[in-house]
């Protein structure tokens, strides 16, 4: 098995208990209240009335509610809504007093007439999903989602990855454009054009595409008849929810934009697409394994069916089977045929074990209507809580003629509102500045504020200048009183590199949209080979960062690659000790201070030399600090050095 999986996938089951918080925290189920949450426990609200509490569990509650169960009921539906940001599946019919679930047709009929008036009273809508027929009747699962307002609705991130030829392109122009591909490039067209469009001025190397779905679940896009081009403020004025599609290339040498990707933009889930025909090739089983290297819940669509000779559509479900089944993914692979799938996938899909597969054609439109209701029904990872300071990373900047600098990026936490006062930076010294938000964007839609979970694009209104920020900065709520970080600790996993790790080694590090090549200043182990596992001290070689513990880390350069969390923050290592200790050791071959010589014949052959070059020239930093030296002050500028032997 160990053939088939990349170094992207180790045969260790050690990713598990590495959590992100720059992606998001993972609740148990997607929609808060499915099954059981249906039933009514004595720790609810009612004050332990049991006669009402047994109403309540009823599997007919429904039917014919007094006042009182209805507006019981109705409490919990509002509390459910609130929870799942705005939707929830609501299952009619399952009882939780010990008889055995199911209704007849009528009192379906009537249940789902009492669900809707309630809906009708909270502004929301109710769509069948399916029904299921029990031994003792029907249990139906119904959608209950909030209607759209106008200046808000709820965002679900998706990376869709996969390798050239895959259909990636193709599936997207047909999703967000409704109509079907001819099998030679028709439906990517009119996404080129319209990301050319939508791009002009703009340098972003990732694509964004908008799917939106009504508060009944129907697709809001709709291209005008004549350049075929989507007008997403109008997508999401009316839309209950917005699909992002974060577009990575499929080609290895993005890579490095497909790890950022998968990082800086927060996706929820990633799309991994298969061409049947061609079957688990190239970069497939790559982005496969970052995804799980990130705990990006995975779902997979195998496309251009419609081409594809059975027996070889066969092979390739199989071998994507096996390799989602095998050690180092531990997955639980699930082909979806029916809508009984897609609720049972959708429900289940936030556990991060199961993974879906489709099987789609872009031509004949076979199987689209599956995958579509699958991510009407997806939700948000973040957990939000408006209480909790603001904090935003920034993934890209502009400088727009006669707005100013405008930053974009995803909200990770708390609110942001137009006004708002946030500390920007770090800067190349560790510093941050205060700057007032202007305006606010939400894909192009001017709104007043942004929360948790959700991208944005924000003018400043201080004066800033486009170079004074970069992709990788932050900008915070100043409560949080943020401090820069030169040196952080993480647990990392050598999934593969060609010789050995030892302490000098540099690779890129990535951790949400933090991007900069970082320097090993020591290890809890001398050397690391692939599959080895180690503490290991980090050193940014430019800028100081602004990180977290616990967040995921992506370590690679060229064929290198290793991942991990950060396990602790040294905000207090200095900024300059490394440019004396150069001094010293340059020319004299005099590496006494280091622990080991640098690695050069693992770092990438010349590339990786002529980066430390580059580096070194150009400011603090680059060769990292050793356990003996002794530093006072805790400002990352104004360190002094003392006994730096
Ligand atoms: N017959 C058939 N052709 C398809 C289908 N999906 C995509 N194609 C064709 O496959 C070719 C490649 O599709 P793309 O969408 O460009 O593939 P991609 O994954 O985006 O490729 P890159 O952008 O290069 O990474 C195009 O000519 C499409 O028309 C399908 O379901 N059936």
């Amino acid at each position: 098995m160990a053939a088939i999986v990349t170094n992207f996938l180790p045969d260790s089951p050690s990713q598990d208990n590495l959590k992100s918080p720059t992606t998001p925290t993972t609740p148990s189920a997607p929609f808060p209240g499915m099954g059981e949450c249906n039933l009514f426990s004595p720790e609810d609200t009612l004050n332990g009335d049991d006669a009402l509490i047994g109403e309540l569990n009823a599997k007919d509650k429904l039917v014919c509610p007094s006042d009182m169960v209805y507006d019981a009921i109705l409490k919990q539906l509002h509390e459910r809504l609130e929870e799942g940001q705005g939707e929830t599946i609501y299952s009619v019919g399952q009882g939780g007093d010990g008889k055995k679930s199911g209704l007849s047709p009528d009192e379906v009929a009537a249940s789902a007439a009492t669900l809707e008036r309630m809906a009708q009273s909270i502004e929301a809508d109710v769509v069948l999903l399916r029904e299921r027929d029990l031994e003792n009747g029907t249990v139906a699962d119904y959608l209950v989602r909030r209607r759209a307002d106008e200046e808000d609705f709820y965002e679900v991130r998706v990376a869709v990855v996969g390798n050239v030829d895959a259909g990636k392109s193709t599936l997207l122009g047909v999703l967000t454009h409704g109509e079907l591909d001819n099998g030679r490039g028709f439906a990517r067209q009119k996404l080129f054009r319209h990301k050319h469009e939508m791009e002009s001025g703009r340098t972003s190397s990732v694509g964004n595409d908008i799917l939106g779905f009504d508060s009944k679940g129907e697709v809001v896009n709709k291209p005008d008849s004549h350049g075929g081009s989507l007008d997403w403020v109008r997508i999401c004025e009316n839309s209950s929810k917005v699909i992002t599609f974060i577009d990575l290339a499929g080609h290895e040498k993005y890579l490095k934009t497909t790890v950022f990707g998968m990082t800086g933009h927060a996706p929820d889930f990633g799309m991994l697409m298969v061409g049947s025909n061609a079957g688990v090739i190239g970069m497939t089983k790559e982005h496969l394994g970052l995804a799980l290297a990130l705990s990006v819940p995975v779902f997979v669509v195998v496309t251009k069916i419609d081409m594809c000779p059975p027996n070889v559509l066969q092979e390739t479900l199989k071998l994507l089977q096996r390799i989602l089944k095998s050690p180092g993914c531990r997955k639980i692979p699930v082909l979806v045929n029916s809508k009984e799938d897609v609720v049972m996938m959708a429900t289940n899909f936030s556990s991060e074990r199961v993974c879906p597969i489709f099987q789609v054609s872009n031509v004949t439109g076979e199987n689209l209507s599956l995958l579509k209701m699958f991510l009407n029904l997806l939700t948000t990872r973040t957990m939000f809580d408006e209480n909790e300071p603001a904090e935003f990373q920034i993934d890209e900047t502009y400088s727009v003629p006669g707005v100013g600098t405008v930053v974009s990026g995803t909200t990770l936490k708390g609110t942001v509102r137009i006004n708002d006062i946030l500390a920007l930076g770090p800067d190349s010294h560790g510093h941050f500045q205060q700057v007032i938000i202007k305006s606010i964007h939400r894909k192009r839609m001017p709104v007043k504020m942004v929360r948790g979970g959700q991208t944005a694009s924000f003018a400043l209104k201080k004066q800033i200048k486009r170079s004074q920020v970069r992709k990788g900065m932050v900008m915070v709520s100043p409560e949080i009183n943020p401090v820069a970080c030169w040196e952080f600790e993480g647990e990392i996993l050598v999934l593969h590199h060609p010789t050995t790790i030892s302490t000098r080694y540099q690779a890129m590090v990535h951790v949400g949209s933090t991007r900069q090549t970082a320097s090993i200043i020591n290890m809890s182990v001398d050397h690391m080979r692939t599959g080895d596992k180690a503490t290991v001290r980090f050193r940014f070689i430019k800028n100081p960062e602004y990180l977290k513990a616990d967040c995921r880390m992506v370590f690679r350069e060229g064929r290198t690659k290793a991942v991990g969390k950060i396990t602790k923050i040294l905000p207090h290592a200095p900024a300059t000790e490394n440019k004396q200790k150069l001094k010293v050791g340059k020319g004299r071959g005099h590496h006494t201070q280091g622990p080991k010589p640098p690695d050069y014949s693992a770092s990438g052959g010349g590339r990786g030399t002529g980066r430390r070059g580059r580096h070194r020239a150009r400011g603090p930093g680059d060769v990292g600090a050793t356990p003996s030296t002794v530093v006072v002050g805790t400002q990352s500028s104004q360190t002094t050095l003392v006994g730096a032997s």
